[in-house]
C-alpha cells in the first residue's frame, strides 16, 4: 500500500491546530496531529520541506522502519518540532494500518486492557471559593477526578486558570505573550488551604490532582509536597523544572506525594533517570510531542519497569486527533494510570468528527476502524491560521520566570 499523498491541514476554530493527512493508493487514508502550541508553523515548514516529499512512493505499513527513517535520518535528533512532525506521521499511518485491518486501533495496539479511561477534568477559580464551585459542577458532570487550581491573593494572573469562572483557559491567549507576574511565596502559603477545602467538601473518594507548572525550585517542591500529604493527592505535576533529571531525588527524599512530570518532554531520553530511579509516578508525555505511538509505547513499555503509570496530557491545544489516538493508547496500555481531559470548543469538534465519547468521568475510544478522528476540510479552511502565543512570566522585580 503505496503513499500517494500527503498534506498539512492549518486550521484555527478558536484555537490553531495542524493536521497531517496522509494518502495511499488504495484509496484509505489516516490523520495525525502536528499541533505544537505556539509554534505551530515550524513544524508545518518541517513537514513540508523535510518530510512529506519523501514519504511518497513508501509502503503506508512500513510504520516502523519510516519512523527509524525519519529520525536516524535527519541526523539532528530528538526536540520538539522533530519530534512532532515524525509523531503525526506515526499516528496517520497507524490510522492506516488499523483501518486496513478493519479494528479500532486499541485492537491492533493489542486489544483492551479496561473497559474505559478515566479522565481528569480542570476546575479553576479566581481564589479557593471560585475554584470550589467548578469542582462541584465537575462533579455534577460525572469526573471522578479533578485538577483544582486557583489564582492567588495578591497574584494578578496566574496561569492556568480560567478568566472567567466557569470558562475553559485558553494556553496560548495573546498575539505575542502576555506577562504575568509571580511570587512563589505567597502561592506556597495560600495553595494548601486549597486542597483542604477540597476535602472538607467533597469527602475522600474524589481524585485532585494539581499542576505547578515549573514555578518552584526542587527544595519549595519538598516543602509544598510535605505541606499537602494530609490531602492525599493524586499527584502533584511539574513541580520544579525537569531538564536536570537528578533534581528530582531531592524532592523524593522530602515527601511522599506522587509526581507527575512530562508534557514538556519528547523523548525516552528526557525521562529515563525519572523513570529508572524511580523518581516520578507519572510520566504525561504524549503521542503528538514524542514521536507517536511508536516511541510513546517504548516510553510506556520502560515505565512499566519501574511501576511508573502513564498519564498523558490533553490540554486544548492537543487536538482531537490527539485526543482519539491518545484513548486507544489508553484502553490498551497496561501501566495506564489517569488520561486529561480539557474539552474543545463545539467548532474545534464540528471540524474533527470523533467516535471518542465521555461518559461518568471516563471516556471510551469507540469502535470505528482506526483511531476514530476525522477532518472535514471544507469547513477547517473556514478558519485561517492566526498567530498566537504562550504567555511568559516573571519575578515582582522583573526577573523572567518559569511558567
Ligand atoms: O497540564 C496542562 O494541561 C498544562 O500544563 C497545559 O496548559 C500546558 O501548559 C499547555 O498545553 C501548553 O501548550
Ligand atoms: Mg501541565
Amino acid at each position: 500500500m503505496k503513499i500517494v499523498e500527503a498534506r498539512v491541514i492549518v486550521t484555527c476554530p478558536g484555537r490553531n491546530l495542524v493536521t497531517l493527512k496522509i494518502v495511499t493508493d488504495e484509496g484509505l487514508y489516516g490523520i495525525g496531529d502536528a499541533t505544537l502550541n505556539g509554534r505551530e508553523l515550524a513544524v508545518v515548514a518541517y513537514l513540508e520541506e523535510h518530510v512529506l516529499p519523501a514519504l511518497i512512493g513508501r509502503d503506508a505499513h512500513r510504520i516502523e522502519d519510516i519512523w527509524q527513517y525519519l529520525y536516524r535520518g535527519a541526523y539532528w535528533r530528538r526536540g520538539p518540532v522533530t519530534m512532532t512532525a515524525i509523531a503525526a506521521v506515526d499516528v496517520a499511518l497507524w490510522d492506516i494500518k488499523a483501518k486496513a485491518a478493519n479494528m479500532p486501533l486499541y485492537q491492533l495496539l493489542g486489544g483492551r486492557s479496561r473497559e474505559r479511561v478515566m479522565v481528569y477534568g480542570h476546575a479553576t477559580g479566581k481564589d479557593i471559593e471560585g475554584c470550589l464551585d467548578e469542582v462541584a459542577r465537575h462533579v455534577e458532570l460525572g469526573y471522578k477526578a479533578v485538577r483544582v487550581q486557583c489564582g492567588v491573593p495578591g497574584i494578578a494572573t496566574t496561569y492556568g486558570v480560567a478568566k472567567r469562572s466557569g470558562e475553559r483557559y485558553e494556553p496560548a491567549d495573546s498575539d505575542l505573550p502576555a506577562e504575568h507576574v509571580w511570587d512563589t511565596a505567597k502561592y506556597l502559603n495560600y495553595v494548601p488551604k486549597l486542597f483542604a477545602a477540597v476535602r472538607e467538601r467533597f469527602g475522600d473518594d474524589l481524585h485532585i490532582l494539581h499542576d505547578v507548572h515549573h514555578r518552584l525550585t526542587p527544595i519549595e517542591a519538598g516543602r509544598l509536597g510535605k505541606a499537602v500529604e494530609p490531602y492525599n493527592l493524586f499527584w502533584l505535576e511539574d513541580c520544579t523544572p525537569a531538564e536536570n533529571q537528578q533534581s528530582f531525588r531531592l524532592i523524593r527524599q522530602q515527601t511522599t506525594t506522587p509526581l507527575a512530570v512530562g508534557e514538556v518532554f519528547n523523548s525516552i531520553h528526557d525521562c529515563r533517570e525519572l523513570i529508572q530511579e524511580q523518581l516520578i509516578d507519572y510520566i504525561r508525555t504524549t503521542l503528538v510531542h514524542a514521536g507517536g505511538i511508536t516511541h510513546v509505547r517504548r516510553i510506556a513499555d520502560f515505565a512499566a519497569l519501574f511501576q511508573v503509570r502513564t498519564g498523558f496530557h490533553g490540554a486544548t491545544d492537543l487536538s482531537p486527533v490527539c485526543m482519539g489516538a491518545a484513548l486507544h493508547f489508553d484502553t490498551w496500555v497496561p501501566n495506564f494510570g489517569i488520561q486529561e481531559h480539557m474539552p474543545h470548543e463545539d467548532r474545534i469538534d464540528e471540524v474533527f468528527p470523533h467516535a471518542y465519547r465521555f461518559e461518568d468521568g471516563h471516556f471510551t475510544p469507540g469502535e470505528t476502524p482506526g483511531h476514530g478522528v476525522d477532518i472535514d476540510e471544507d469547513l477547517a479552511r473556514q478558519y485561517p491560521y492566526k498567530r498566537a502565543s504562550l504567555p511568559v512570566n516573571r519575578l515582582e522585580d522583573g526577573t523572567l520566570w518559569h511558567w
